[in-house]
C-alpha cells in the first residue's frame, strides 16, 4: 500500500522537476511500506499514455556542463566522476540539485538495505554469486576513491561512498546523442564506447522501482521517457524494467530481491568445478564448456552447459563428444545424466539448509530490537547512534528470503529431474 502523499519534499522536488525540464502525466511519487520511494498513477491511465519525460539537458551525465565545471581528475572513471560530482553537490547548499537530493534514500536507509553496508558478518552469509558481485562492487568503489580523493581534500570518504552507490542505483544507460563532441574521457566512435561510459543520472525517472514485466524506459537523442506498457488504476504502482537480473545482482546493486523473478538463476560452478580432473578441464575449456553452469526452477532446469558437464563426468569421452559435437541428442543417457545431477543437486541443498539455519541463528542486535520497539511505539525514532555495526531485522530477512527461495529452486528441479 503508497502512501499518496509521501511529503512535502516530494512535492517540492516534483515542482523543481516540472520547472526544469520533466514532465510529469498522471502519475506522482509515494511512499512504500518496503521500497522506499515509487510512482503511481495519479488517474486511470492508458496504455501508451506517456508518463514522464526528461529533456536531454536535464540528464546528468559526464558531459553536462555542471559536471565539466568541477574539473576532475581525467583517468577516473565515469561512475566515480558523477559521484565525485553529486558528492560535491551534496555539500553545497546552494547547488540547483540540493531539491532533488533531498527526495533520495538516506545514509541510514543505505545501512539496512545494500549489502555493501552490511556489517561483515551478515556479508559473509551472502549467496557466493552475491559475495563475488559485492566484491566486484567494493573494489570498483575503491579504486574510484583512490582516482579522485587526492585531488579533491574536502571530501570525505562516507560522503563520496554514498554518492557513489547513489549513482549505482540509480543510474540510466545513456550513449550520447554526440558521442563525438560530448567529453574528452569518452571515445569518439560509437563501436568504441563501452556499457561502462554509458551513465546518466535521470531526476525523477530514478523514482521508478522495478518489476520483470515493467514499463520499458526509452532514449532518443531529446531524452528519456517512460511510456505505460498497459492500462493502470489511479493508486497502482508502476514500475519499469531495469534489465533482466537474478535476485543475487538485484541484492547487490540494488538491495532488495524479488519474491518471483523469472529472470532467477542460479550457478553451479560451486558444485561442479570441484569435481573436475585437470585433464577434464582442459577438454570443456578447448569446447567452450568450462564454466557458467547454471539451475532454474522450470523445466529444462539445468542449462545445455550443465548437460555437457554432466556427461563429462559421467559418460566415455566419445558420448560427450557426440552430445557437444551436436551430433548424439543424448537422449539415450538422459536418465541418467538427469539422476546423476539429481544426486548433486541433493548435496547442494544439504549445504543451502545449513546456511539457512546460520542465517536463522544471526542473532539481530539489541540495540536494533530496542530502536525498532520504539519505532512500533512512537511511529518514528531519530535514533540512528551506532546503526552501521548492528545487525538489522532488514538484512536478516533479505538473507532468509533468498535462501529460501534458493532452497526452492533446487528442490523444484531436483522434483522435474526426477519425474
Ligand atoms: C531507482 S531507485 C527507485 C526509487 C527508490 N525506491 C527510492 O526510494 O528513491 C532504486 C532503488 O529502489 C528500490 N527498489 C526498486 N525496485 C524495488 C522492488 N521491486 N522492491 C523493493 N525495492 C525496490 C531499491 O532500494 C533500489 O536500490
Amino acid at each position: 500500500m503508497a502512501a499518496l502523499d509521501p511529503g512535502e519534499e516530494h512535492a517540492r522536488f516534483a515542482s523543481w522537476a516540472e520547472e526544469n525540464g520533466i514532465e510529469v502525466n498522471g502519475v506522482a511519487p509515494a511512499r512504500f511500506v518496503d521500497r522506499g520511494m515509487g510512482i503511481v498513477a495519479a488517474q486511470d491511465l492508458k496504455k501508451g499514455d506517456q508518463l514522464v519525460n526528461v529533456r536531454n539537458t536535464s540528464l546528468i551525465t559526464v558531459a553536462s556542463p555542471s559536471v565539466r565545471a568541477h574539473k576532475l581528475p581525467q583517468n577516473s572513471s565515469i561512475h566515480g566522476r558523477l559521484a565525485a560530482f553529486l558528492a560535491l553537490e551534496y555539500s553545497n547548499q546552494t547547488s540547483e540539485h540540493r531539491i532533488w537530493q533531498d527526495v533520495w534514500p538516506t545514509q541510514e536507509e543505505f545501512q539496512t538495505i545494500l549489502p555493501y553496508c552490511w556489517p561483515k558478518k551478515v556479508q559473509t552469509l551472502l549467496p557466493d554469486t552475491a559475495k563475488v558481485l559485492l566484491s566486484t562492487q567494493q573494489s570498483k568503489l575503491e579504486k574510484d576513491w583512490q582516482q579522485l580523493s587526492p585531488s579533491l581534500p574536502s571530501l570525505s570518504k562516507s560522503l563520496f561512498t554514498y554518492a557513489w552507490l547513489i549513482v549505482n542505483t540509480r543510474t540510466f544507460y545513456w550513449e550520447y546523442p554526440d558521442l563525438p563532441n560530448a567529453h574528452p574521457r569518452l571515445p569518439k566512435k560509437r563501436n568504441m564506447l563501452k556499457p561502462e561510459d554509458c551513465y546518466a543520472m535521470c531526476p525523477f525517472m530514478d523514482y521508478f522501482n522495478h518489476t520483470t514485466h515493467g514499463c520499458n524506459p526509452s532514449a532518443t537523442a531529446k531524452g528519456y521517457s517512460v511510456t505505460a506498457d498497459r492500462d493502470y488504476s489511479a493508486g497502482e504502482e508502476i514500475y519499469v524494467r531495469y534489465g533482466s537480473h537474478s535476485n543475487d545482482f538485484l541484492l547487490v546493486e540494488y538491495g532488495f530481491v524479488l519474491p518471483v523473478n523469472s529472470a532467477d538463476s542460479l550457478p553451479l560452478d560451486d558444485i561442479i568445478l570441484p569435481l573436475l580432473s585437470a585433464q577434464q578441464c582442459n577438454v570443456l575449456r578447448e569446447d567452450g564448456f568450462y564454466g557458467n553452469y547454471t539451475l532454474t526452477a522450470t523445466a529444462p532446469y539445468v542449462c545445455y552447459r550443465t548437460q555437457s558437464v554432466a556427461r563429462l563426468l559421467l559418460l566415455p569421452l566419445r558420448r560427450y563428444a557426440a552430445f557437444v559435437a551436436g551430433s548424439d541428442d543424448g537422449v539415450k543417457e538422459q536418465g541418467v545424466v538427469d539422476a546423476y545431477v539429481v544426486k548433486l543437486l541433493k548435496e547442494y541443498s544439504r549445504q543451502v539448509m545449513e546456511t539457512l539455519g546460520d542465517v536463522e541463528g544471526l542473532v539481530v542486535s539489541q540495540s536494533e530490537e530496542r530502536r525498532m520497539k520504539v519505532r512500533r511505539e512512537l511511529r518514528a525514532t531519530e535514533d540512528t547512534e551506532g546503526t552501521e555495526e548492528l545487525v538489522m531485522y532488514h538484512q536478516k530477512d533479505t538473507l532468509l528470503l533468498r535462501w529460501k527461495q534458493i532452497r526452492d529452486i533446487i528442490n523444484s528441479a531436483i522434483r522435474g529431474l526426477e519425474g
